[in-house]
């Protein structure tokens, strides 16, 4: 599938995941807005996708989406830029135990406002020609993690909404898709938090025991939900022992996760 004429917002997509999944659309045709609160670095990622992928299909804005409003200014600079959205990609995220209301206001609020800005936008009830929405969760948000439970209570809470927007029976008439990724430990700098904790020895054993995803591997899984024809309702979980796995509503429910 070729994503021409698709128009994809992407948060935190400086580097990580989100770049990969940035890069992984731009491939495939699609115009993409990527975004990130680490402005140089997203701006030095633009210039070389702007060479790669042609100057009209990549724009790069500083987006903080924790701030409502600036996250809300950015989604509008991307609709004027390319004419619409058609993937929202709620992808920013931190590990910050220390400092967890700002773990619930970046991976829940801000994942939750992109949605919500996407939602209007896209519903066709109101004007908007429908779309996916597309939330980076965790397996921390299908199962409880004990040396991060704030980060855990925020992935839960984010995978609820995905649930319950999924599972809407008026989905179809709004033109609406929620597809949600659900990767355990991936290859990136989030699994290098910059504060030590008690728990450090536990998370370095249970990597060791688990193994860590590579990023091309999450990317292929975040493919499958944006290249189905419908996948409203789609959790897909990506694990070092057991791949990419699909968990449509009524077989997460028999799943133990
Ligand atoms: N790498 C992993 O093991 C896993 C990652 N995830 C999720 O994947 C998503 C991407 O994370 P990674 O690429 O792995 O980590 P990363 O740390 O490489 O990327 C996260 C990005 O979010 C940006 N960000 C942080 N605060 C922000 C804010 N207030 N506004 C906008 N952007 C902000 C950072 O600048 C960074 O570019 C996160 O939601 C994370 O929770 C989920 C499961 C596993
Ligand atoms: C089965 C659970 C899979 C969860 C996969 C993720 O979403 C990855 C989460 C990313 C990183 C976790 C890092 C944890 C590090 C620990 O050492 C922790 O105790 C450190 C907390 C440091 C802090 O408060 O900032």
């Amino acid at each position: 599938m070729n994503f021409i004429n698709q128009v994809a917002f992407i948060t935190g997509a400086a580097q990580g995941l989100g770049k990969a999944f940035t890069e992984a659309l731009l491939k495939k045709g699609a115009r993409v807005c990527f975004t990130d609160i680490q402005g140089e670095k997203g701006q030095k990622v633009e210039s070389d996708f702007k060479g790669k992928y042609g100057q009209k299909n990549v724009l790069f804005l500083t987006c903080d989406v924790s701030s409502s409003q600036n996250l809300k200014n950015c989604f509008q600079r991307a609709v004027s830029t390319f004419g619409g959205v058609d993937i929202m990609v709620n992808n920013a995220g931190i590990v910050d135990e220390e400092n967890w209301k700002n773990v619930i206001n970046i991976n829940l609020v801000g994942a939750l406002e992109g949605s919500m800005l996407a939602i209007e936008h896209m519903r066709t009830d109101k004007g908007g020609k429908g779309g996916k929405i597309i939330n980076i969760a965790s397996t921390a948000g299908l199962t409880g993690v004990f040396f991060t439970p704030f980060y855990s209570a925020a992935k839960f809470g984010l995978v609820g909404f995905h649930r319950s927007w999924a599972s809407n029976p008026y989905i179809g008439q709004l033109g609406l898709q929620f597809g949600c990724l659900c990767p355990a430990f991936t290859d990136t700098a989030i699994l290098y938090p910059k504060s030590k904790s008690q728990y450090d020895d536990d998370f370095k054993k249970f990597i060791g025991q688990y193994g860590v995803n590579k990023v091309e591997t999450v990317v292929e899984a975040f493919l499958m939900l944006v290249e189905s024809e419908n996948c409203n309702q789609d959790i897909i979980t990506v694990t070092a022992q057991d791949g990419i796995q699909y968990h449509y509503k009524e077989n997460l429910k028999k799943s133990n996760l």
